[in-house]
């Protein structure tokens, strides 16, 4: 790859978030050098379009993203974007709900499913008490670990009423990051298949940019960015 490659990533806007991830983005791209990234916000149909490099699907209430999907239509054309040639996905929180073929504890007639991931997620699996927390989970794909000035396989993850991968059910998933339970037991609260990518916590909330940088590096290889 050569000069300055631009791309155009989409953030699904319905309930907040699209700022943080924008900043992250931006601060990602310039980290990465010769990368450009055009951040836009996806709240109708027509802002889903070919000219997109990546989506983001941020958290939320994964009832209240699927309702504004049904209402205002866009629950297929998101669904044939992500499933588009080259097209990356990242779904962060409630975006990991959307993302997975199946889901437990569904509400009222369940979540909308993009039916992308071989995933069992668990909603709301650290409880409802605990509403949210922040812990250090421990990343397990190398190319996550290191980016300038920073070297760990800890990353620090803010959790909001986050929900977590029980069971992967193929074998193209790719265990990416994990959280230590109380009992000393693991849970995946990151995986990677194909172009999708999901994450249970929120990293725009954080000043760390490896999972943006990320996001933006599996653009760059499976998409026509655009040269410039
Ligand atoms: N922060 C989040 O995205 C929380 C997700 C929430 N547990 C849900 O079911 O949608």
């Amino acid at each position: 790859m050569t000069g300055t490659q631009m791309i155009n990533i989409g953030v699904l806007e319905v309930q907040g978030a699209f700022l943080e991830h924008k900043i992250s983005l931006v601060r990602a791209a310039r980290e990465l050098n010769d990368v450009i990234v055009n951040v836009t916000e996806i709240r109708n149909p027509s802002h889903i379009t070919d000219d997109l490099h990546g989506i983001i699907i941020p958290g939320g209430e994964s009832t209240a993203i699927s309702l504004f999907l049904k209402r205002n239509e866009m629950e297929e054309p998101l669904r044939s974007w992500v499933k588009g040639n080259g097209h990356v996905t990242w779904g962060t929180c409630a975006g990991m709900i959307l993302l997975a073929k199946e889901t437990e504890h569904q509400k009222n007639g369940g979540q909308v499913s993009l039916m992308c991931m071989d995933t069992i997620v668990s909603r709301n699996y650290f409880g409802r008490q605990i509403n949210s927390f922040e812990a250090d989970l421990t990343i397990t794909d190398s190319d996550l670990i290191s980016k300038p000035g920073c070297i760990s396989d800890l990353f620090h993850g803010v959790f909001i009423r986050a929900p977590a991968i029980l069971k992967t059910t193929s074998d193209d998933v790719k265990v990416l990051a994990t959280l230590q339970r109380g009992d000393n037991s693991t849970v995946i609260v990151a995986a990677k298949q194909g172009n999708q990518l999901c994450t249970s916590f929120h990293p725009e909330l954080t000043e760390d940019t490896r999972w943006h940088r990320y996001f933006i590096q599996m653009v760059l290889k499976s998409s026509n960015s655009i040269n410039i």
